[in-house]
């Protein structure tokens, strides 16, 4: 059986990353999402274990002392990570896995997985990505600035991926990523 296919999905906070593979998931329904751990406090609604693995910090440096982590980022004052072992149990049983994780931490992956798909998810413009972290209104005025000045920054690291999918609309942008999927399903390797 040929093992399934590592999908990093990446690009900066507020582009719309978690609501775009929210979008997938009927879409895709085979799709195995991963589910991360990070040391940030729960937003409303979230839940321990479904939107991410809640830790404090002394657990997150045990899991990255354990080699527990596929990759770990610090990301604006929070850690966050990626078990390890579901995604090379999922890659194994032949399924397909979707990583929605920030730049540094997809480079990271990219150089234990060359073979991975590395999309990159780009807001239609700045000025629009600034209206959609301050629109969500889970943040303040201080840590949207600083997060547009990380947003710059990954913008830059593009170049490191293999597709550019803009978010402009969740519709289309979810057809460009199934496409995606579907022609590497067809490759010739
Ligand atoms: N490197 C890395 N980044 C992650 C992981 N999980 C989530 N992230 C990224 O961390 C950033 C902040 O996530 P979060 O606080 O949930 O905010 P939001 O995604 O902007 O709503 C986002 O860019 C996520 O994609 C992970 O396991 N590893
Ligand atoms: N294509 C889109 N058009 C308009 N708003 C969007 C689009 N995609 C996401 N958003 C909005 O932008 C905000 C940030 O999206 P989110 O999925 O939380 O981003 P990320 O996970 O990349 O940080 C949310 O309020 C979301 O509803």
């Amino acid at each position: 059986m040929s093992k399934g296919l590592l999908i990093v999905l990446s690009g900066p906070s507020g582009v719309g990353k978690g609501t775009v593979c929210s979008a997938l998931r009927p879409r895709i329904p085979e799709l195995i999402y991963s589910v991360s751990a990070t040391t940030r406090s729960p937003r409303e609604g979230e839940r321990d274990g479904v939107n991410y693995f809640f830790k404090t910090r002394e657990e997150f440096l045990h899991m990255i002392e354990a080699d527990e982590l596929l990759e770990y980022a610090e990301y604006v004052g929070n850690y966050y990570g990626t078990p390890r072992d579901f995604v090379e149990r999922t890659l194994e049983s032949g399924k397909d896995i979707i990583l929605e994780i920030e730049v540094q931490g997809a480079l990271k992956v990219k150089e234990k997985f060359p073979e991975g798909i590395f999309v990159f998810l780009l807001p239609p413009s700045m000025d629009e990505l600034k209206d959609r972290i301050r629109g969500r209104g889970t943040e303040h005025d201080d840590i949207i600035n600083h997060r547009m000045t990380v947003a710059e920054d990954e913008i830059s690291l593009m170049r490191h991926y293999d597709y550019a999918v803009v978010n402009d609309e969740i519709d289309l942008a979810c057809k460009r990523i199934e496409s995606i999927i579907i022609a590497e399903h067809c490759k010739i390797r």
